[in-house]
């Protein structure tokens, strides 16, 4: 379960701007997706940093599996987050941005890199392995981007609108790998704003406003 209690944060700001305190606790169980949805600027990147640890509360407690996330650095979390921006490397091809998913040094497995080959099949990549990220349309690098993530397998993941601008035969592949890392015990926070997403993949959804997750029924 990642239990997120009283996590309270605001930015160190000297303009009376309308940015509210945040407050955030929810539960999260393995397996299950939560959407987020709110207006721009509502805090929605705000609070996927503070789960990721990019940014710091001033109080709270931030649990997953009995495990403190506040004692530890981003990359110790086990959290995994696809943001907006794709994140891939330039120099390297596509086939080894996504094979870092698996071995972060780059030295993959025989087996390691068929999963790629795979996964790449899997959302419509096929053919394009050896390209990289500049030679790659928009919604592509977005699929490479998040294949990787998938193929990490980590138990928390955070997406921020992964999905939008996707053609709808990727979007089902996109889905499908998803639902595959949420049957295999990954507790999801999905940031969108599109209903379809949504009514595929969430399992509770809420709404940010005034710096509070509020249910949405
Ligand atoms: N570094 C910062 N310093 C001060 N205020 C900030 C900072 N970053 C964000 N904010 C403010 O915090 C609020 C929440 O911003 P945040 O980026 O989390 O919103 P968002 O919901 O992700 O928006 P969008 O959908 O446009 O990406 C906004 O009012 C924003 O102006």
């Amino acid at each position: 379960m990642l239990e997120c209690r009283d996590l309270i944060f605001h930015y160190d700001r000297h303009d009376p701007g309308e940015t509210p305190d945040f407050h955030f606790d929810f539960r999260l169980a393995p397996g299950e997706c939560l959407s987020v949805e709110g207006p721009s600027g509502a805090g929605k990147s705000t609070l996927l940093g503070l789960l990721a640890g990019f940014l710091e509360p001033a109080s709270g407690t931030l649990v997953w599996q009995h495990q403190d996330l506040l004692a530890l650095p981003p990359w110790e979390r086990g959290i995994t987050t696809v943001f907006q921006e794709h994140n891939l490397f330039d120099q390297l091809p596509v086939w080894l941005n996504v094979g870092l998913g698996l071995a972060p040094d780059m030295r993959l497995s025989r087996e390691q890199r068929y999963r790629v080959r795979e996964g790449l099949a899997e959302v419509g990549l096929e053919g394009l392995h050896d390209r990289l990220p500049a030679e790659l349309s928009g919604g592509q690098r977005q699929r490479v981007a998040l294949l990787r993530a998938l193929l990490r397998g980590s138990k928390i993941l955070l997406l921020d609108e992964p999905f939008s601008g996707l053609d709808e035969t990727t979007r089902d592949g996109l889905w499908a790998l998803v639902r595959r890392q949420k049957a295999a015990g990954a507790a999801v926070l999905l940031v969108s704003h599109d209903r379809d997403d949504i009514e595929a993949l969430a399992d509770r959804r809420c709404r940010l406003q005034a710096g509070r997750l509020l249910p949405v029924s």
